[in-house]
């Protein structure tokens, strides 16, 4: 467990109401620098309320809220300078041009006027946004806009970065060039939070996973955790005889209700199974005569971590 000096986000018993919804029920995370931080839940879990607490856009009924070590209630204009945050619709700056949209928050972010014109370059050429200089914001794509929120995000060097759904509008390149630049700011030393659902994303994206369950934290993980050889995945089998596997597994499974075997073009995937459990299936198959072709991972791990997270509590 990091430190406090460690910690880019401390959050402490965070509550926050909307009329009769309690959205936050006591929340608590950690996020500390050089990592990357996943936030998943489900819809509605709190993700985006806690995201606005801690970008200060939003005050908690009750709880704690340091960033950088700042506590957001006593010292929010030290907090906002220390964080970036690039939430999931786009601002209401539309009349603008693209650079004259990051001048504007280099500008309220107080960078010196002859710093200015430098660092609105390097940020368009670092999101690939250097061929749109000059046009209106509203001209651009929602993958190209989400791609100026980070932009704008990064204007006055956050040392705390919260994106909330950052890859939903980007295409396939895009999104490997987002989890680049997330790794290699992590490993300048940002502290980054970042929420969202594509789960196969976030594990190659994220250094840890903070699971939230309608309003409270519901697990805290190393990614390397969840994703190593213990880890139990769903695997795709292949086999020249189709049924013959089917008849196999069926009475391979039988008295196994935690796994499913599940008939796919593909191949059947069946799971959840460790690296070793895989191998001990893969083994009784060939003991049966299954002429099996193939065996691999199938999935995510973290998406299947979430499944059984969730599972079990409800
Ligand atoms: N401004 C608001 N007024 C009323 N209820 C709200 C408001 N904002 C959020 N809520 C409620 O608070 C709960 C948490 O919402 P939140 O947007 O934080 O969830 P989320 O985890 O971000 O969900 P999603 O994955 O769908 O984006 C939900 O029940 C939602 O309906």
């Amino acid at each position: 467990m990091a430190a406090d000096g460690d910690l880019g986000i401390e959050a402490r018993g965070v509550t926050r109401r909307f009329g009769p919804v309690e959205a936050l029920r006591g929340l608590d995370i950690s996020v500390p620098y050089g990592q990357v931080t996943a936030l998943v839940g489900a819809n509605g879990a709190g993700k985006t309320t806690l995201l606005l607490i801690l970008a200060t856009l939003l005050a908690p009924d009750s709880g704690t809220v340091r960033i950088a070590g700042h506590d957001t209630l006593t010292r929010p204009a030290q907090a906002r300078d220390a964080l970036g945050w690039m939430p999931d619709t786009f601002g209401v700056y539309d009349q603008l041009t693209v650079d004259e949209y990051l001048v504007f928050f280099a500008d309220a972010y107080g960078l010196p006027k002859q710093e200015r014109a430098g660092r609105v370059r390097a940020l368009l050429s670092l999101v690939h946004l250097e061929d749109h200089l000059g046009r209106p914001v509203h001209a651009l794509s929602r993958g190209q806009k989400q791609r100026l929120g980070m932009a704008r995000a990064l204007v006055h060097r956050p040392r705390v970065l919260l994106l909330d759904e950052p890859a939903s509008g980007l295409d396939p390149r895009s999104r490997i060039e987002l989890r680049d630049l997330l790794r290699s700011l992590a490993a300048d030393g940002v502290a980054v939070l970042v929420s969202s659902h594509i789960l196969s994303e976030l594990e190659e994206i994220a250094d840890r996973v903070v699971l939230v369950d309608r309003g409270r934290t519901a697990g805290d993980h190393a990614m390397a955790e969840l994703a190593g050889a213990s880890a139990r995945v769903a695997w795709r089998i292949r086999s020249l005889e189709p049924e013959r596997l089917a008849t196999a597994l069926a009475g391979l499974l039988d008295g196994r209700p935690s796994m499913r075997a599940t008939a796919l073009p593909g191949g059947t995937e069946v799971g959840p199974l460790t690296e070793a459990e895989a191998a001990g299936l893969l083994a009784e198959l060939v003991r049966a005569d299954v002429p099996v072709t193939g065996l691999a991972p199938a999935g995510s791990a973290l998406e299947s971590a979430y499944l059984a997270m969730t599972e079990t509590r409800r």
